[in-house]
């Protein structure tokens, strides 16, 4: 809706209404045509003002309308009649002026801002482009260089930035639509051809071809496979190239191709699902909206290794005080070095003065004794967790919360080891902490409700998109990543290279294949997991490490490639190999050629081309298979879970939703198929053997995502 009252008896005041954000509703767009309408034919009203109801402008389009039948008067006539008034017309920006919001105010003839309130034209992330003239009228008002770098990220500006490039006449930090009110009083009457962007010629440049080419270079480079960073670049050169009509209807083609396409399903799906996971449950019922977290001031990070340190910088960048604790005095002292540099290059990215004195350095626990919640990142090994989760119950005040950050082990069995298990959750933060965006918030068996809302609840405060999952191996990311390692390695031995593998995945949209991850991370990781878990151990009568345990095929290249002391970047040489340690240019590695021909040699292994499509189908299908598998036993409460972890977690390409949403476009019944035909071939991975929700829900004829956890819940009942 939008209504209208006149003020100060000459000017018209039109107030978006639909909250929280006032999106462009068929109902706000009908109301908008209605009011400016009146404005226009009542003669009494000079000039008009646009504000948004409860001081937020405009958040855009209403996305959820995107993919049903489109009702309400479309967006661009209604635009162009704002710009085609004889009236003047003001956009009184507060809060927010994004996408279809921002296009609206590019409409008006004036733009004035409150100082806190931030624009931008969003769309490409939701897979489109501003397609309400927005892509034509930014270029024309503030050059192809800046509109270029706005619409093909999608970043938001502040007032401050707006103001500078012109987006914005004037930025005021009092009352904003009384400040408009004035100002549309001011100018009533005042010729408007010279306030009509459209009429504007685009800003020239030296060499748009150049320009052009180089901005379209970047944009492919970063895409990875995604459409709408390319089509946003030639909706630009349209406007520097084109008649304002002509670039217009460049506009709409551009948007006709980009609005059905998968990857707007999958950007806007994904969209909703990081929302999504805000409102979480646990088995017992216990959600989101019904319980109030413990108050968190005192924080103390516990083990300052690359993941404490990122912690510690995390917490503090969100304002927490953070006692961090170390007990090996040199490594105390890097760290303290390491965490100030780190809050020092933070600070200047976000143009803040950087905070030191709200974080203790420690080389005991004393400190850690008023803290409200502690976060344990000390080295990856259950015993020494159980003794710092022991030293914390003696030392802590009572009421303390105990997280711990493994990526795996068991929270059941570390919150055993302490008086209080309803007080101790996993929050699993990802490498690099103060800068990835995923925390997996692990509630055990135990875990208390109020301990999950409150980890929620700090992620939140910290900038993460906080997931809450159930307590099993792995937790819901890293165990699906283990089928689609193993297929990785079964494809080595039956005649893939590690550069093959990658490519195909890496085409698919990772950032990483998963041999180039693995060497980022290094490959010694899950050899000492595997170690511990008995796998790659040696058998004491041949010496070799089995190809078979308990009945399962299993692949011990990754142990052997270990056992050579090739651990990835930091040692120079891995699955692939470097300039030198700690290189970052993988290059190829004929050592490693020959190492699998002999490895198969000695198995007695045929090595076989191996198509991409083979490699795709094998690890993606694997690790979706595993993605039905932790939703059927409850450790996934949703699929939007499972799919936000990928994409924050895992470079899961974000314009292909996630791994579920995926399994949704590809088809269930396909997924359930290549995966019985790849069992067939290899029928000793019990990974690739379909799980019964899979089946169940092929079984009923493949239900679209949003209908699965109904039959989720049948399943779960059941078992
Ligand atoms: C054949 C061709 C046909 C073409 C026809 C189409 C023509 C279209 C023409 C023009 C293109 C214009 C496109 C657009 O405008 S696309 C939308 C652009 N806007 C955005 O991307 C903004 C998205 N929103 C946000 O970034 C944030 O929500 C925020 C910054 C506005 C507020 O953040 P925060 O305070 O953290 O709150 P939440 O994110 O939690 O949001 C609250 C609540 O509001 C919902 N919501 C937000 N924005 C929208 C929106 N634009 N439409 C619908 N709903 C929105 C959000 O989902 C939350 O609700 P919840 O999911 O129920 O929790």
């Amino acid at each position: 809706m939008a209504q209208f009252s006149r003020v100060s008896g000459s000017v018209g005041l039109i107030t978006l209404q639909n909250p929280p954000v006032n999106a462009l509703s068929a109902a706000v767009r009908q109301g908008i045509v209605d009011t400016v309408n009146k404005a226009l034919q009542e003669p009494e009203v000079k000039s008009v003002v646009i504000c948004g109801q409860n001081k937020v402008f405009c958040g855009g389009a209403d996305i959820k309308s995107f993919r049903g039948v489109m009702t309400g008067p479309p967006l661009i006539p209604m635009i162009h009649a704002i710009e085609a008034s004889t009236k003047p017309v003001v956009a009184a920006i507060e809060g927010i002026a994004l996408g279809g919001g921002l296009e609206l105010a590019l409409a008006c003839h004036y733009r004035i801002s409150h100082t806190k309130a931030r624009l931008g034209l969003p769309e490409v992330t939701l897979g489109l482009l501003p397609a309400a003239a927005g892509s034509q009228r930014l270029p024309r008002l503030i050059g192809i260089t800046a509109a270029l770098d706005l619409i093909t990220t999608g970043r938001h500006v502040t007032a401050a930035e707006a103001l500078q490039l012109g987006i914005v006449d004037h930025v005021t930090d009092q009352n904003t639509v009384d400040v408009a009110l004035k100002f549309a009083s001011s100018v009533a009457g005042k010729p408007l051809d010279a306030r009509r962007i459209s009429l504007y010629p685009c800003p020239p440049s030296d060499d748009t071809d150049a320009l052009f080419e180089e901005a379209m270079q970047r944009v492919r480079r970063s895409a990875r496979g995604a459409i709408a960073p390319v089509a946003c670049v030639q909706a630009v050169r349209a406007a520097a190239t084109l008649p304002y009509a002509q670039g217009l209807e460049r506009e709409k083609e551009l948007m006709a191709t980009l609005f059905t396409s998968g990857q707007a399903r999958a950007l806007q799906y994904s969209f909703f699902a990081q929302r999504a996971v805000g409102r979480w449950s646990m088995p017992s019922g216990a959600q989101w909206d019904t319980v109030e977290p413990l108050p968190v001031q005192k924080t103390a990070v516990i083990g300052l290794g690359t993941m404490g340190r990122g912690i510690v910088v995390a917490l503090t960048q969100a304002g927490f005080s953070v006692v961090a604790v170390e007990t090996h005095e040199k490594q105390l002292t890097q760290a303290k070095q390491a965490i100030e540099e780190m809050l020092i290059r933070g600070a200047k990215r976000r143009g803040v003065t950087p905070e030191h004195d709200t974080i203790t350095y420690s080389h005991s626990m004393e400190p850690v004794a008023n803290v409200d919640l502690v976060i344990e990142a000390v080295f990856e090994d259950m015993v020494l967790k159980e003794k710092v989760f022991q030293q914390l119950s003696a030392v802590c005040k009572p009421g303390t919360l105990l997280c711990t950050n493994t990526s795996g082990l068991d929270i059941d069995h570390l919150a055993s080891k302490t008086p209080n298990p309803e007080l101790v959750v996993g929050m699993h933060f990802f490498a690099p902490a103060h800068v990835m965006k995923l925390l997996e918030v692990v509630y055990g068996r135990q875990s208390s409700p109020r301990a999950v809302a409150t980890a929620m609840q700090l992620g939140k405060k910290m900038g993460k998109v906080s997931v809450a999952v159930g307590n099993c191996l792995g937790f819901v990311g890293n165990r699906m990543l283990k089928p689609y390692m193993n297929q990785a390695f079964f494809l080595l031995e039956e005649g893939a290279s590690p550069e093959l593998v990658d490519q195909a995945l890496e085409e698919f949209g990772f950032i990483m294949g998963p041999f180039r991850m693995s060497d980022l991370s290094g490959i010694d990781v899950g050899w000492r997991i595997r170690k511990e878990e008995g796998l790659a151990v040696p058998d004491q009568r041949t010496g070799q490490i089995p190809r078979m345990q308990k009945g399962c095929r299993y692949s011990p290249v990754g142990d052997l490639i270990c056992e050579q002391g090739r651990f990835g970047q930091k040692t120079g040489q891995g699955w692939y190999r470097y300039d030198k340690p700690g290189g970052r240019v993988a290059r190829p590695d004929p050592w490693m050629q020959t190492f699998l021909n002999q490895y198969r040699a000695t198995h007695g292994l045929v090595p076989r081309r191996i198509d991409p499509k083979e490699v795709l189908e094998r690890c993606l299908y694997a690790l979706i298979n595993e993605g039905f598998q932790t939703l059927e036993e409850g450790i996934a409460a949703a699929p939007e879970d499972i799919d936000v972890i990928y994409v924050f977690g895992y470079s899961w390409p974000q314009h292909r939703g996630g791994p579920m949403f995926y399994a949704d476009m590809v088809g269930l019944e396909k997924i359930m198929d290549r995966l019985e035909h790849y069992h067939q071939a290899h029928p000793d991975v019990p990974s690739l053997q379909p799980c019964n929700l899979l089946r169940k829900l092929v079984a009923i004829g493949s239900p679209p995502i949003h209908k699965w956890s109904q039959v989720m819940k049948t399943l779960r009942s059941q078992l």
